[in-house]
């Protein structure tokens, strides 16, 4: 009788798994395994916060802005504090940035390798209506010596310089989804355990998808080729999905196969989509899983940042969706 060969990877708790490849690199030191651990562990009081947040009464909006001028939600600011506190107490990390704070925040650890980049709380719109949300972060390795004091060069890098990134996502269950650069691996969490099991090992994009994500309500602000793309995409039955926080859009594409869009609009003249703390860490993902992702002309990975709130176009998802896309609107650049 033939048997399906099992994953026998599936179902490993996420602390062991990350112990077995720290296993594999004989020289790692094991400060980014620790840092993946903090980040994960802030994950589940957050998951824990949303999951309540009706009870606890911490639902809708601070009456606060942030930098960008949008509505601070009172989640945002706790997930933000959580994030932060984790990160600082962990020891590995110098200096964070961070959508809700309009500077760089210094750790006074200048011994700290790393520096990270994050969103703790990404779908605002979705915050209090029980729709997935999520949070994204990327680690850099700070350029500057240890030791010494940090610059705008450790925390504005081109996210080629990524060291790891991931989100985690709130939703019908919640997972920890990340990359160190040797695949993307997703976890799934087990709350009456209070544990991330891996339940998608070494995660593959489809190569061409079946969905396209977009917010169509502004559809007459985008570009000519932006426009021919999605109609493109309805002439030929493509699906059309749009939940509206990026990081549930980008999930469900990444493991069914599609292409997520935020163009540039008169409202977001470049786009609404932070680089830093947004769209590096998506694409970096998506890459590993044989992906692409670019603003409509290049890499986003190659971009090089100039401020850390910067915003940019972004078409990300199965390689024949993107390219084709970013082909209709060089043509129409021209
Ligand atoms: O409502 P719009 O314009 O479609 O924008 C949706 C996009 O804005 C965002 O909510 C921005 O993230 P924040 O909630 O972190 O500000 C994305 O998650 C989402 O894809
Ligand atoms: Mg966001
Ligand atoms: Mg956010």
């Amino acid at each position: 009788m033939a048997f399906k060969k099992l994953n026998l990877q599936i179902g490993v708790p996420l602390d062991r798994f990350i112990k077995k490849k720290q296993d594999d690199f004989p020289y790692a030191t094991g400060e980014l395994s620790q840092l993946l651990r903090d980040i994960a562990l802030a994950g589940k009081i957050v998951n824990m916060a949303i999951g309540k947040s009706g009870l606890l009464g911490i639902e809708g909006a601070m009456g606060k802005e942030n930098v960008q001028g949008e509505e601070q939600q009172k989640l945002d600011i706790i997930a933000n504090q959580r994030f932060i506190r984790a990160l600082k107490h962990g020891g590995e990390v110098s200096a964070i940035i961070s959508e809700e704070e309009a500077g760089v925040i210094e750790f006074n650890n200048p011994d700290g390798k790393y520096v990270v980049a994050i969103d703790p709380l990404d779908g605002s719109s979705n915050i209090d209506v029980n729709v997935s949300i999520g949070t994204i972060f990327s680690i850099y390795r700070r350029i500057s010596p240890q030791g010494s004091e940090i610059t705008m060069d450790d925390v504005l890098q081109k996210g080629d310089n990524q060291v790891a990134a991931g989100y985690l996502l709130y939703g019908s269950s919640s997972m920890l989804v990340f990359t160190t650069g040797a695949g993307v691996f997703g976890f799934t969490y087990e709350p009456s355990l209070g544990e991330y099991f891996l339940s998608h090992n070494n995660i593959e994009t489809p190569e061409d998808g079946s969905y396209f994500s977009v917010n169509e309500g502004s559809f007459f602000s985008f570009e000519e080729g932006v426009q021919e793309y999605i109609n493109e995409c309805k002439h030929s039955g493509v699906s059309a999905r749009y939940i509206g926080s990026l990081v549930a859009d980008f999930h469900r594409n990444l493991l069914k196969g599609g292409i997520y869009m935020y163009p540039a609009t008169s409202k977001y003249p470049n786009g609404k989509l932070r680089l830093c703390y947004e769209c590096n860490a998506l694409a970096f993902l998506i890459e590993q899983a044989g992906g692409k992702a670019t603003d409509g002309h290049q890499r986003i990975l190659e971009i090089q940042p100039t401020d850390l709130h910067q915003r940019t176009p972004l078409f990300i998802g199965s390689p024949v969706m993107v390219e084709t896309a970013t082909e209709k609107l060089t043509k129409m650049a021209d």
